[in-house]
């Protein structure tokens, strides 16, 4: 294949990244500003596409698109690139349920490999806060059967906000 042909095979590929019924989008920016750029930055990139969610429990979820840009080991995404995504969306659904925060400590369990260019689902919930400790956990999957990471994510309020 020459590199034109790779070029246009990626390019502005049309990604669905709508919600569950019973999901309202959510509007990141507004609540922390647009320094969200690493994972979210470039909504119609070949890197991640993402969209936010929060469902009638108010627990923030996230549509995301894993583009080629993501690629670790040959047609997968690089763990890195998973990582980033649950640092973001987990401290993400901290601030979202009320926490000023930044990420302490991510654990994150790489369960299965993760196919690019694929659209996925993240779920997140609040599981404890305990002083300025607030734990998030998430997962990353397709399907019931397939989840791809696990993430568990220590957030620190930040004193003063
Ligand atoms: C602004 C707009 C953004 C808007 C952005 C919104 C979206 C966020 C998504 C992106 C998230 C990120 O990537 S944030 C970027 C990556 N993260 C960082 O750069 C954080 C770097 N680390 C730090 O700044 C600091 O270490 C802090 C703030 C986390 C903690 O420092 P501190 O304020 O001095 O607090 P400290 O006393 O040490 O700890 C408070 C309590 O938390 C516990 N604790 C602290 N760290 C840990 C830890 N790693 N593992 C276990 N426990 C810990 C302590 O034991 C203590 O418990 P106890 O004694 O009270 O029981």
């Amino acid at each position: 294949m020459s590199a034109s042909n790779r070029v246009s095979d990626t390019a502005n590929p049309s990604v669905d990244l709508s919600g569950e019924e019973g999901w309202n989008e959510f509007d990141a920016p507004s609540l922390v500003g647009d320094s969200l750029r690493f994972v979210s930055g470039e909504p119609d990139g070949n890197r991640f596409r993402t969209r936010y969610y929060r469902d009638a429990e108010q627990h923030l979820h996230a549509r995301i698109w894993f583009g080629p840009e993501t690629e670790g080991p040959p047609g997968h995404a690089h763990g890195g690139s998973i990582a980033a995504v649950m640092d973001e969306a987990l401290g993400l659904a901290a601030w979202a349920a009320g926490y000023p925060i930044v990420v302490g400590n991510l654990n994150v369990s790489f369960r299965a490999m993760l196919p690019i260019k694929k659209v996925v689902t993240l779920e997140s919930q609040v599981v404890s806060v305990e002083g300025r400790k607030v734990m998030i956990h998430g997962k990353l999957f397709c399907d019931e059967e397939t989840v791809y990471a696990e993430g568990q994510c220590l957030c620190i309020t930040i004193p003063g906000r």
